[in-house]
């Protein structure tokens, strides 16, 4: 299921332009979307899923235009969502809750239910704990059924924002786990500020910056965003003040190891190292700012 976005624009009252003419084509699989806060994932997810409108711009999911009610509609019936705070019912246990969920999207026959419901609750490794109340979980189990009522309806298009959010290192990769299994031929938008995440999951990403494009490729070409870029710099004194640092280490001969992003050598005494994905990330995301200086 292709998602096509073209000048995609929203304005929120105050003149914040969330989204300001994003372009992005979306194709079959996992797909991941990198920004910083406040670049812009949220409210494209939103409006993917039909619940924010656009001020401007068009997008179809599926071939449906998302500017009529026909074609949203045609998306929300295959669409599964996970927001960043998805409410659930603290007293409702976990099967519950889903069966809930379930008759919300018209599953009406119960025996269907029960079964879809029990499928999921073990998809996603809770049919032990399904008879507990919510309010008793933990954050990852509480992530896995978001993602168990995400799924209910066998989506063709699954949102999903920042769903690892909070979760330990364990669940974490069980939930990442779980996306990449489902996506096969179905589309999966994974928004996240965790580049891990994506490195592990997805062949193609996006990075937003201030509601607009920054970059679109592959998860190796946004790699490479850094080569000849990456440097590592032992110093007793501050950090140099261009570039962008990513780690800072103590040294074992003293003074601190830096890991930095610069377009050029940020000291005579800096060496050059191998780009990794978070670097090809600030390089695209934030070519202007350092994080330990801005
Ligand atoms: N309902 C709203 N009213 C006014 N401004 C909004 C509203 N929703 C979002 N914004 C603004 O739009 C911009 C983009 O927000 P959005 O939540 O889409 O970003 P994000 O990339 O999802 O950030 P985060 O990673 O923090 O969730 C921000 O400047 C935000 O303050």
């Amino acid at each position: 299921m292709r998602i096509e976005i073209a000048g995609l624009t929203k304005t929120f009252r105050g003149g914040v332009a969330a989204l300001d003419g994003l372009d992005l084509t979306v194709p079959t699989g996992m797909f991941g979307l990198l920004g910083a806060n406040g670049a812009g994932k949220t409210t494209l997810m939103r409006i993917l899923a039909g619940i924010a409108r656009p001020t401007a711009g068009r997008v179809t999911v599926g071939g449906h235009d998302l500017a009529t009610t026909a074609g949203r509609h045609a998306v929300q019936r295959g669409l599964g969502y996970l927001p960043q705070d998805l409410g659930v019912y603290p007293d409702l246990t976990a099967r519950q809750f889903l069966d809930y969920v379930a008759l919300l999207k018209g599953l009406d026959d119960p025996t269907v239910r029960r079964r879809r419901v029990g499928e999921l609750l073990e998809v996603v490794a809770l049919t032990g704990q399904a008879n507990r109340r919510l309010r008793g979980f933990s954050g990852g189990m509480r992530q896995r059924v978001g993602i168990a009522q995400a799924l209910l309806a066998d989506p063709r298009l699954l949102i999903v924002d920042e769903p690892t959010a909070g979760l330990d290192p364990e669940e974490r990769i069980r939930f990442r786990t779980l996306l990449s299994q489902f996506a096969g031929d179905r589309t999966v938008l994974l928004s996240t500020h965790i580049v891990d995440d994506i490195a592990q999951t997805c062949r193609e990403v996006a990075v937003l910056s201030r509601g607009r494009l920054a970059f679109r490729g592959t998860v190796e070409s946004l790699t490479r965003e850094a080569a000849g870029r990456v440097w590592s710099l032992t110093t007793a004194g501050p950090p140099p003040p261009d570039g962008t640092v990513v780690s800072a280490l103590p040294a074992a001969e003293g003074g601190m190891r830096y890991r930095i992003v610069a377009a050029t050598a940020p000291g005579p005494t800096a060496q050059p190292l191998e780009p990794a994905l978070e670097d090809g990330y600030l390089t695209v995301a934030a070519p202007e700012r350092s994080a330990l200086n801005a």
